[in-house]
């Protein structure tokens, strides 16, 4: 049996998945610790859903370890697991006609005894839920009357009223709009500031590197690379596995990764702007006042 390991957060190694004959994941190791921003980026195909899937106990992986602050996952009871890992899948569903607050009310199952229903403090958690994705002015509305974005939204949080120890993600900022992916991730930061693993799938590499502790890069459903933003997302890196030239820039106020594309045919693949692990001397100026310069 494993030691309980407060703090350790999800902890995996060698994690194997196919499909028939065709390997989807490939010896995958990654580690979340509690209280981290992971990102899990690749390509379309890489295998990011099916991880995520596969982390959350949706299907059967095979793996050396899955453990969560030290405690076997695959061991786990379903119910157990369900209220310990919360999965948002891009374009979940639920059942038609049901309401916005009854659809994030479905994330306390997990904690409910079959003939409870819903207490004073399960509806104090849906709501809670719904302000925190900014979802709680159509919490009356029909889901499947719901816009994109507002599912997103609402999908989010009901996977905040499982109140799990891990959130897996996939796609979150999908559909929104800039305001709401920024939302989103700085919710998604101060949930993990809170004590939450947070690990989600994105493909904006740039918002990547502004929200994560560490980025886990998947290509042909192995890990290609992982670590600080910084020491990842280089050129060739993005070359390698996406197949684009890019430049990275160090973002004037954070230093983080700014990562920048430019049509075929312009300098823009190479062009001479800092590194993000060269703040000192940044391509990017920012002045307060246009009429400064
Ligand atoms: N139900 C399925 N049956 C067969 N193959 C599948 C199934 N689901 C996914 N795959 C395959 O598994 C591979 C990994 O898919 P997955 O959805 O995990 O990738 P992804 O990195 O999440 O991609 P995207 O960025 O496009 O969402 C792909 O080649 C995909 O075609």
């Amino acid at each position: 049996m494993n030691a309980p390991r407060p703090g350790a957060g999800l902890e995996a190694s060698r994690v194997r998945f196919a499909r028939g004959s065709r390997l989807i994941v490939d010896g995958v190791d990654l580690t979340v610790p509690r209280g981290a921003v992971g990102a899990l980026l690749g390509p379309n195909g890489a295998g990011k859903s099916t991880l995520l899937h596969l982390l959350a106990g949706v299907e059967a992986a095979e793996v050396a370890a899955l453990t969560l602050d030290g405690d076997d996952l695959v061991a786990l009871r379903r119910r157990e697991r369900a209220r310990r890992i919360a999965l948002v899948e891009q374009d979940a569903q639920a059942p038609d006609g049901l309401r916005v607050d009854h659809v994030v009310g479905l994330g306390r199952v997990p904690h409910q005894s079959a003939w409870g229903g819903d207490s004073a403090r399960d509806r104090e958690i849906v709501a809670r839920s719904l302000a925190a994705a900014g979802a709680s002015s159509f919490a009356q509305r029909r889901y499947d009357e719901l816009s994109g974005g507002e599912r997103q939204r609402v999908n989010l949080a009901r996977a905040l009223a499982q109140e799990p120890e891990l959130l897996l993600l996939d796609e979150p900022t999908n559909h929104l709009d800039i305001r709401a992916q920024l939302s989103t991730l700085e919710l998604l930061r101060r949930l993990a500031d809170d004590g939450l693993s947070v690990l989600a799938a994105l493909h904006d590499l740039s918002l990547a590197a502004s929200y994560a502790d560490h980025v886990v890069v998947l290509a042909e459903g192995a890990v290609v690379a992982a670590g600080a933003p910084a020491d990842v997302l280089t050129p060739e890196l993005i070359r390698a596995v996406w197949g684009v030239e890019a430049t990275v820039l160090a973002h004037p106020a954070t230093g983080r990764p700014l990562i920048a594309f430019a049509p075929a045919g312009t300098d823009g693949g190479t062009g001479g702007g800092a590194t993000a692990g060269d703040p000192g001397d940044r391509a990017l100026v920012v002045t307060d006042s246009p009429a400064a310069s």
